[in-house]
């Protein structure tokens, strides 16, 4: 009998605890639920986005709402976006790449991934279309890059499970990291905007790669702007980059030293690129000859900056398609990474190239040769350089890259901004009218 208690009592107890236990697992689950439905999702820098198949932080996503202007919604999950994802990233050729391009709507992105497409390598984009400038232009290089088969996945760097994802789904040989908050003057506006993209973006892709297995190897853009109070021309990559003058040429300096601790520890293959004042087609609305050749159609007055004493202010204006070419000799030259599951089984690259024309012209230069073209007056206002980031100078030495990967860029600054003013036109319709 007491045997017979013995056993109801412990059936009991044991029955209870078990009604307890899937009581509170759906509390639990209950209380999971509600935080998913309430919590504001994202973690890219779209101010919300519908989640299909996983979720990113929570922590993410609340930086990227604090960093970040306001963005259109946007999804990715599910067999069909994952089927696309597949398709885009599909090798075509015999020994051709696999290539994840970040900032693939950007100016340099858009051009990168079209090339790396039309030679058979596989290449999948990846952009979070903020708003910096206007984002109609970054959706027209997305239309572009779909007639060219490159998809673009709408997300943020910071984006963990996004980022996760695709290396899940994609084994990538290489990596072309684009995606940056570029400008130098913005930077005293929004100087978080620099540290979420250009440093915690940068290390949770480098966190993704190191762990990736097989590792891919990583091409990405630094700036000619690292070279900031240095006297020494041309800029060589031996010179001192200690004095930045901005916080992007500090962001960009910062990005050079994080790549040379995974590279360190993790045996990740890393190039940096040091762009020179990148220009053509399709480029960047806030960058000098861009918004000079709007004013100038619209008769409205452009600051032509200089230096002190009347001293002139020059930049080594590089086209796009050198651009384009020195990437692509970077993405060829690009050792494999030696680890693998975040491990390091020996040594692995680490460079850096400048990526110039190697011949400086002043910026009233830059604005006779838009009055040619587009045969209109300029309304000048020469300006003191203001002492917000600008550098007076830059011009490249470009030996190393010759000598890596027989660099060598051939348009001259009259030449390109000709097909650069040929596509605004053609893209703003009348120009004069245009309002962007
Ligand atoms: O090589 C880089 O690493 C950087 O290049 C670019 O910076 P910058 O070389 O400063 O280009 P940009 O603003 O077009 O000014 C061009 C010239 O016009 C002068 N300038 C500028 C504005 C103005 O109102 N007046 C003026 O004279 C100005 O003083 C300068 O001499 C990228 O924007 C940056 O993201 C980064 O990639």
């Amino acid at each position: 009998m007491v045997h017979n208690n013995n056993n109801r009592f412990r059936f009991f107890f044991h029955y209870s605890s078990l009604a307890k236990l899937t009581f509170w697992s759906f509390v639990f689950l209950a209380l999971i639920l509600v935080f998913f439905f309430k919590s504001p999702s994202s973690s890219s820098s779209s101010s919300s986005r519908v989640m299909t198949s996983s979720r990113p932080s929570m922590t993410s996503s609340l930086a990227s709402d604090l960093y970040r202007r306001s963005l259109k919604t946007s999804s990715w999950g599910g067999p069909t976006w994952e089927k696309r994802v597949k398709s885009s990233a599909r090798i075509r050729t015999r020994n051709g790449f696999c290539v994840l391009v970040t900032g693939a709507s950007g100016f340099v992105g858009t051009h990168v991934s079209v090339a790396l497409k039309r030679r058979g390598d596989g290449v999948l984009g990846l952009d979070n279309f903020n708003d910096y400038y206007e984002p109609s232009l970054k959706r027209a290089r997305q239309a572009l890059l779909e007639r060219s088969g490159v998809y673009v996945v709408e997300g943020d760097i910071n984006d963990v499970a996004l980022l996760k994802k695709l290396f899940e789904l994609v084994s990538f040989s290489h990596v072309m990291h684009l995606a940056a908050q570029a400008g130098v003057r913005y930077a005293m506006q929004n100087p978080s905007s620099y540290i979420h993209s250009n440093i915690a973006g940068f290390v949770s892709l480098l966190e993704i790669c190191k762990n990736a297995n097989p590792q891919p190897a990583i091409v990405w853009a630094s700036s000619s702007s690292v070279y900031g109070l240095n006297t020494k021309v041309p800029f060589s990559e031996k010179d001192r980059t200690d004095q930045p003058a901005s916080l992007y040429a500090a962001t960009k300096k910062a990005g050079e030293e994080i790549a040379h601790t995974y590279n360190h520890i993790y045996g990740l293959s890393l190039t940096g690129l040091r762009f020179f004042t990148v220009y053509g087609p399709w480029g960047r609305p806030d960058m000098a000859y861009f918004f000079f050749t709007k004013d100038i159609l619209k008769g409205k007055p452009i600051p032509i900056f200089e230096g002190a004493n009347h001293g002139t202010v020059a930049r080594d204006f590089t086209y796009i398609d050198d651009i384009v070419k020195g990437c692509l000799g970077a993405l060829d030259t690009a050792e494999k990474s030696t680890g693998s599951g975040g491990k390091k089984r020996g040594p692995a690259q680490l460079r850096v190239f400048n990526l110039g024309n190697t011949s400086p012209v002043p910026v009233s230069d830059l604005v006779s040769i838009l009055e040619r073209l587009l045969k209109v007056k300029a309304k000048r206002m020469v300006m003191k350089l203001p002492r917000n980031g600008d550098v007076q100078f830059t011009h490249a030495n470009i030996s190393l890259a010759k000598r890596e990967f027989g660099y060598k860029p051939t348009t001259d600054l009259q030449t390109g901004l000709k097909k650069f003013v040929r596509w605004y036109v053609s893209y703003y319709g009348s120009s004069k009218k245009s309002d962007q």
